[in-house]
C-alpha cells in the first residue's frame, strides 16, 4: 500500500462520526471477472463493512450497476446505514427500498439496435440494466481492439438515443446523462453535513468522485484500488479488491481503538 497524504485518513479516524466513505462496487469491492453476472464482493466486505457502519457517519456505494444488484451481490442488505447511489446515483436504496426515476425513453431504441451493431464480434456482451445497457468486450478475442471499434458506432447511437456513453473496463456503457459518481457524491456529502470523506474505486467512472472529494473541501482521501488494467491518481494505492479490504479494516480498527 503507498501512501501519499495521510491528512485525509487522519480526520475521518479523529472524528468518525463525521466521516462518510464512498464505495465503488466492481474491481474496489468484488474482483472483476470475465462475466458481469458473476461478480460478487470479496470475502471479507461484509463484515468489514457492517463494522464500518457500526462507526463512521455513513457507509454509501455509489456504483454503475442498478442499486438492488449491489446490494445482492455485495451481501449488503444487513449492513448499518448503508446507502447505495445506483446508475451513478440516477437511484437510491436504503433500508430496504428503492427510489429511481422512470427510465429514460432512448433506452428502448439501444435495447433494440445495439445487439445486432455488436454481434459481428464474437464473445461481445450485451447487459441489459434497465436504466442502462452496457456493451462489454472483455470476452472476445481482442478485448481493446473491439472496444476501439465499438467506440464510434456506439457513441452515435447513443447520442442519437439521448444517451451519454460512460466507458469503462473493457465496457462501454450507456446511461441517461446528467448525474455522475461526482454530482452522486457531492450531494450526498451535503446531505449528510460530512466532515471528512473517503472515496475507493478502480475506474474511469470514479474520476468525478476524485474529483468531487477533492472538490468538497473536506479533509478527503481518494483511494484507488489498482490493477494491471489502468493507472489512476490517488491518495492512497493498494492492491485490488484485497488490497482495499485491508486498508478499510484497519481503518475499523483504528477507529474501534
Ligand atoms: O461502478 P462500478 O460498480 O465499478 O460498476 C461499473 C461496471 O462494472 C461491471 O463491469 C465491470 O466488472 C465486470 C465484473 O467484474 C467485468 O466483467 C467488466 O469487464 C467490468 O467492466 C458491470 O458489469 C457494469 O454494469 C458496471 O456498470
Amino acid at each position: 500500500m503507498t501512501v501519499n497524504t495521510p491528512d485525509g485518513l487522519r480526520a475521518i479516524l479523529d472524528d468518525p462520526a463525521g466521516a462518510v466513505i464512498g464505495l465503488d462496487f466492481d474491481g474496489t469491492l468484488s474482483p472483476i471477472v470475465p462475466d458481469p453476472d458473476s461478480a460478487r464482493i470479496h470475502p471479507d466486505g461484509p463484515a468489514v463493512l457492517a463494522r464500518l457502519g457500526e462507526l463512521v457517519g455513513a457507509v454509501a456505494i455509489v456504483t454503475g450497476r442498478p442499486a438492488a444488484t449491489a446490494v445482492e451481490y455485495g451481501s449488503l442488505a444487513r449492513v448499518p446505514g448503508l446507502v447505495v447511489l445506483g446508475h451513478y446515483g440516477l437511484e437510491r436504496w436504503e433500508a430496504g427500498r428503492l427510489t429511481a426515476p422512470p427510465v429514460h425513453p432512448g433506452l428502448a431504441r439501444v435495447r433494440a439496435e445495439l445487439p445486432p451493431l455488436i454481434s459481428r464480434f464474437d464473445g461481445t456482451r450485451f447487459e441489459d440494466k434497465e436504466r442502462s445497457v452496457a456493451v462489454h468486450t472483455r470476452q472476445t478475442a481482442d478485448p481493446q481492439a473491439v472496444l476501439e471499434a465499438l467506440r464510434e458506432p456506439v457513441a452515435k447511437l447513443a447520442a442519437e438515443a439521448g444517451l451519454t456513453v460512460e466507458p469503462g473496463k473493457f465496457v462501454l456503457e450507456l446511461r441517461p446523462p446528467g448525474v455522475d459518481k461526482g454530482v452522486a457524491l457531492s450531494a450526498f456529502l451535503e446531505e449528510r453535513s460530512a466532515r471528512s470523506v473517503l472515496f475507493a474505486g478502480d475506474d474511469l467512472g470514479d474520476l468525478p468522485a476524485f474529483a468531487a472529494v477533492r472538490a468538497s473541501g473536506l479533509p478527503g482521501v481518494t483511494v484507488f484500488s489498482g490493477s494491471a488494467e489502468i493507472a489512476v491518481e490517488a491518495d492512497i494505492v493498494v492492491d485490488g479488491p484485497s488490497g482495499v479490504m485491508k486498508l478499510l479494516g484497519s481503518i475499523a480498527d483504528a477507529i474501534g481503538r
